[in-house]
């Protein structure tokens, strides 16, 4: 298994920019599969506003794991900022941006995503993890002008958290689940332990897109992901109907919901898979993934008015250990955690 560093530097010689042709090396066979656009068939879109959204994101949560939010308060302005920040970042210089490098094992930095290491085929994209403050990586990317960056990622981290909790609280209600039996999440000591992470993506233009895809078939390891993007790209995937485009509505966020959550709800909730396609043109997105803290023990909170017949389907484990075995297994990791 190549480590990081290695699987990164196969990226390197490609300078995305100048490619002509897909390398094998990024050739993922499946990225021309047949895929829902035209029939009308989409993912639910839901106003947060809505007196019924606690029932209609229940019912998404059920039948697809992903909607599109909208409603949801997040300043149209800060949303605009954070799509010129990606496009300020990953326009810079590669070896500039290599400044940045996520070290091999490292939870943040630019380049490749974890799971890449998975695979020997490469995925056309680039990303930048961070955990907490920017400043070590915007310090490094830009030496003389990394504040504004910085400002900007601790605002939209800050804006993301009320709305995944705001979420959370929906999401524990439909599973009858007292928020109180989590206690980290209310305790504002603990909330800093919550590892809450954000990715920012980059999708270069692809010369053959078919040929490749920008991210793998795989389900967040997060309670709640919240995700913005301008373009299509993102698809995922529907029992019984196949891969899905979802279409960004302007303005609106993609809500899914990650591994954690379908494990707190005891497999009631989906964690849905998605996968990411390329086109001839740039794309981002910015992932907010709202993940307990490494130490909580995820296990179905299997809530007293469903019955004593409830039977968990999944182990507890922490969440350290459930993100252990997600990067060395991938989506093989719940067959490694169910009962
Ligand atoms: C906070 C997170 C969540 C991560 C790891 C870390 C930073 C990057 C996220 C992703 C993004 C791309 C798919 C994925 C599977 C990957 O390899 O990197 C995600 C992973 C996870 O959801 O497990
Ligand atoms: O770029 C997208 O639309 C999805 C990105 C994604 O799935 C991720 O960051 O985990
Ligand atoms: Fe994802």
């Amino acid at each position: 298994m190549a480590t990081p560093e290695e699987a990164y530097m196969r990226i390197i010689p490609l300078d995305f920019g100048s490619a002509k042709s897909v390398p094998d090396s990024f050739v993922w066979p499946q990225a021309s599969d047949e895929v829902h656009s035209s029939d009308g068939l989409t993912i639910p879109v839901i106003d947060l506003t809505d007196p019924n959204a606690p029932q209609l994101i229940t019912e998404a949560c059920q039948t697809w794991g992903i909607l599109q939010l909208k409603g949801h308060g997040i300043p149209t302005k800060l949303m605009e900022d954070m799509e010129s920040e990606c496009e300020r970042l990953f326009s810079l210089p590669t070896d500039q941006k290599m400044k940045a490098l996520r070290s091999p094992g490292g939870s943040t930095g630019y380049g490749i995503v974890p799971m890449q290491s998975l695979f020997s085929t490469t995925m056309w994209h680039e990303g930048l993890t961070i955990m907490g403050s920017a400043i070590d990586h915007a310090r490094l990317l830009w030496p003389n002008d990394y504040q504004r960056f910085c400002d900007k990622i601790d605002d939209y981290q800050k804006q993301m958290k009320a709305l995944a909790e705001q979420l959370m609280r929906i999401l524990f209600k439909a599973m009858s689940i007292p928020v109180k039996e989590v206690n980290w999440f209310d305790d504002p000591t603990n909330s800093s332990g919550c590892n809450l992470a954000l990715q920012l993506n980059s999708y270069p233009p692809c010369p053959d897109p078919t040929r490749t895809l920008g991210l793998a078939p795989h389900t967040d390891t997060s309670i709640v992901t919240l995700l913005q993007a301008k373009t299509s790209g993102l698809q995922v995937f529907k029992d019984g109907v196949g891969w899905v485009a979802v279409k960004p509505l302007p303005n609106a966020l993609i809500v899914h919901l990650g591994d954690f959550t379908r494990i707190l709800s005891n497999g009631q909730f989906i964690s849905v898979l998605h996968r990411v396609v390329v086109k001839p043109i740039q794309r981002y997105s910015v992932g907010y993934f709202f993940r307990p803290p490494m130490d909580f023990a995820v296990s179905p909170l299997l809530s007293k008015d469903l019955g004593p017949e409830q039977v968990p389907r999944y182990r507890s484990v922490t969440a350290k250990e459930y993100l252990d075995l997600k990067a060395r297994h991938l989506e093989k990791a719940f067959s490694l955690i169910e009962n």
